[in-house]
């Protein structure tokens, strides 16, 4: 465990890092040369008139980012088959909320985590009473949230237990990892998406002496993140696209690709478990008591933080699902339901957050060391 910390991890990192100095993430020098030229001082205003205020969001960023990375080294560690979802997901939570010292809505749990497995690809955490077990064959990906001031660190991994994947989580590592290399300052999202597809699709995967391709899932994307927003709008698709819309300084972005053996295309299947308030809902007038009272939960509990059932039941909600289900109909809070590609499929998902920095990248979860 990392200096100090416990194992598995209680301890705050205001415990950890006194001084409240985080490690900056890796830093990467702009493949374009629109970063500026600048002496330090000048670097100092820029950067301070580039975001709404830089200091807030790079040391929020970074300490969200140390949190993530000691809940992740401890949860590779220790995730293995025969645990249940509920363990695997309850367990990251918990190692989360110590580390950030959740305080309400200055900083916490940034999403629900996913543990979506096989053909599934995002959006699936468990509901109270699920039941299942992570199995030997499984590809499971592991993608949690870290908030500190609503700064969402978002970043993924996936997991198997024996090597027959090996080829395609190869694959997706290598393709976000060019997604990385290729954002920067006035990159435009369209050219990143043609260089993520380039990388996936030169790996294919033998299984069983069958040969797979590896596809990008062609409805997923990496996103644009916003301050208590986890999709800011900007989507970096991972098929080669005409979206001229560029990359901005200042801005940060979930870099995520995932690959799949199956058709390269999700579409929703199963319970929903993942919800977040609708940033600029109309406050439609709510017809229901119960609807009313739900949605001040939400509004005190998450804001406009994506949220999941467990959430709701731990905060002592309860019989609250016809009420949900009133407010998505309303369309004041977005059902976010699993996204699987064909069964018998496998999808794997790797995911980096990065600023944009006026100067440089900084690719928030890894460490400077590495
Ligand atoms: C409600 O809880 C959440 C949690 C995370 C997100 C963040 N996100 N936003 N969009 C996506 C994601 C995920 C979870 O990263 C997975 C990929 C997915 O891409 C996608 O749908 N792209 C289309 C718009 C083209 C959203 C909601
Ligand atoms: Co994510």
């Amino acid at each position: 465990a990392a200096q100090g910390q416990s194992e598995p991890p209680r301890v705050g990192l205001s415990k950890l890092f006194p001084d409240g100095n985080f490690p900056e993430g890796e830093l990467q020098e702009y493949k374009n040369d629109n970063a500026w030229r600048t002496t330090s001082e000048e670097m100092r205003y820029n950067e301070k008139m580039a975001m709404e205020d830089p200091e807030v969001t790079y040391s929020s960023i970074r300490r969200a980012a140390e949190v993530h990375r000691q809940v992740r080294k401890y949860a590779q560690k220790f995730i293995h088959p025969g645990m249940t979802m509920t363990e695997i997901a309850e367990s990251i939570e918990d190692g989360t909320r110590a580390l950030v010292e959740e305080n309400g809505l200055e900083s916490g749990v940034g999403f629900p985590t996913g543990v979506s497995l096989n053909h599934c690809a995002a959006h699936y955490t468990p509901n109270a009473g699920d039941t299942v077990v992570l199995q030997h064959g499984d590809v499971l990906k592991v993608d949690f949230g870290v908030h500190v001031k609503g700064r969402i660190l978002d970043s993924a991994f996936t997991m198997t237990f024996d090597n027959t994947y090996d080829k395609l989580v190869e694959a997706v590592k290598a393709a976000t990892d060019t997604g990385v290399r290729e954002a920067g300052i006035d990159v435009r999202l369209g050219e990143i998406a043609a260089a993520i597809q380039e990388t996936m699709e030169s790996y294919e995967v033998e299984v069983g002496g069958k040969v797979f391709p590896v596809k990008p899932i062609e409805n997923l994307s990496g996103h644009s993140i916003n301050p208590y927003q986890i999709h800011g709008g900007k989507s970096v698709l991972l098929v080669k696209n005409d979206d001229a819309t560029k990359m901005e300084e200042g801005e940060y972005f979930a870099i995520e690709t995932f690959g799949s053996t199956g058709r390269g295309r999700v579409v929703e299947q199963g319970d929903c478990s993942h919800y977040a308030r609708i940033i600029n809902a109309p406050n439609a007038a709510l017809r229901y008591t119960t609807a009313k009272s739900l949605l001040r939960s939400i509004n005190k509990n998450f804001g406009t933080l994506p949220f999941c059932r467990r959430y709701l039941d731990r905060i002592g909600e309860s019989k609250y699902l016809l009420a949900l289900n009133h407010l998505v109909q309303q369309g004041v809070v977005q059902d976010y339901p699993p996204l699987c590609d064909v069964r018998g499929s496998m999808t794997a998902q790797f995911e980096h957050t990065i600023l944009l920095r006026p100067t440089r990248k900084e690719v928030a979860k890894r460490r400077m060391a590495w």
